[in-house]
């Protein structure tokens, strides 16, 4: 994988038996106040689309908390989760929409693909149908995202290779016929590309923020952000 992906994971505190601050002997160092934690350089907003049971609520999970559910019920409206990264030397705070795969949800979720600066978009494998579904997504991806937001196809369920019914070259297909769009096939179940399919959009979305002005948007809250993609002076508290 491209070190610049490299999500940092959190340091055991205290291996090797006992934190040298707790020592009496290093009292000094024990009162040495902690430094607070640097806060983000960025906060952007993803947003998982795609037919039910495509694997949008697992690709989500996998990736903020390493987890996996067999059976896990239909989204229902939106739900969000927030996982911070470390690219290009920047801290990001990603702010993860999943949303409800189930058509008669589209007037709710549709308010979040405003302020989204990436879009990920995931159809299952083994399933024709959520294949065939491709184009009514991207209808609502004309209508209500902005048209800076990075795009990203997403074949999900690798894992079920025997049960496969879209070959990859027609994902590649799909998504070369779509200026800008990204594709992978990835498995929610097991951690097969997960990490990728956000860092990636991430990388993306800095290579074309980080240069030229982003425009700035409103959030599905109706609150006003200075662009989906602020930066945040390093030396803030
Ligand atoms: N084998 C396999 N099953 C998966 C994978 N990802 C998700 N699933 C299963 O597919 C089913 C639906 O997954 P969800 O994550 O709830 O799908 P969703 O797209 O969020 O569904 P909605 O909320 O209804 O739109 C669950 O039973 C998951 O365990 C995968 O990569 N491989």
């Amino acid at each position: 994988m491209d070190p610049r992906y490299d999500i940092p994971t959190r340091r055991a505190a205290g291996v090797g038996g006992g934190s040298a601050n707790s020592s009496p002997a290093l009292g000094s160092q024990s009162r040495r106040r902690k430094m607070p934690p640097r806060p983000a350089d960025f906060k952007l907003q993803i947003i998982i689309i795609g037919s039910r049971g495509v694997g949008k609520t697992s690709i989500m999970e996998r990736f903020t908390d390493d987890t996996f559910c067999e059976a896990c019920k239909s989204t229902v409206g939106v739900d969000f989760k927030i996982k911070t990264v470390e690219l290009r030397g920047k801290k990001i705070r990603l702010q993860i929409w999943d949303t409800a795969g189930q058509e008669r949800f589209n007037s709710i979720t549709s308010a979040y693909y405003r302020s989204a600066k990436g879009i990920v978009l995931v159809y299952d494998i083994t399933k024709q149908e959520t294949f065939d579904d491709l184009p009514k997504w991207m209808k609502m991806i004309d209508k209500y995202a902005s048209e800076e937001a990075e795009l990203l196809l997403v074949g999900n369920k690798l894992d079920c290779e025997t049960d496969r019914i879209i070959s990859r070259q027609q994902g590649e297909r799909f998504s070369s016929r779509i200026s800008g769009m990204r594709f992978c096939e990835a498995s929610a179940k097991d951690n097969f590309n997960v990490d990728e399919i956000f860092l990636k959009l991430v990388d993306d979305i800095l290579s074309k923020c980080i240069n030229p002005v982003c425009s700035d948007t409103t959030d599905a809250s109706g609150s006003s952000q200075q662009g989906a993609l602020q930066q945040r002076p390093v030396s803030a508290a």
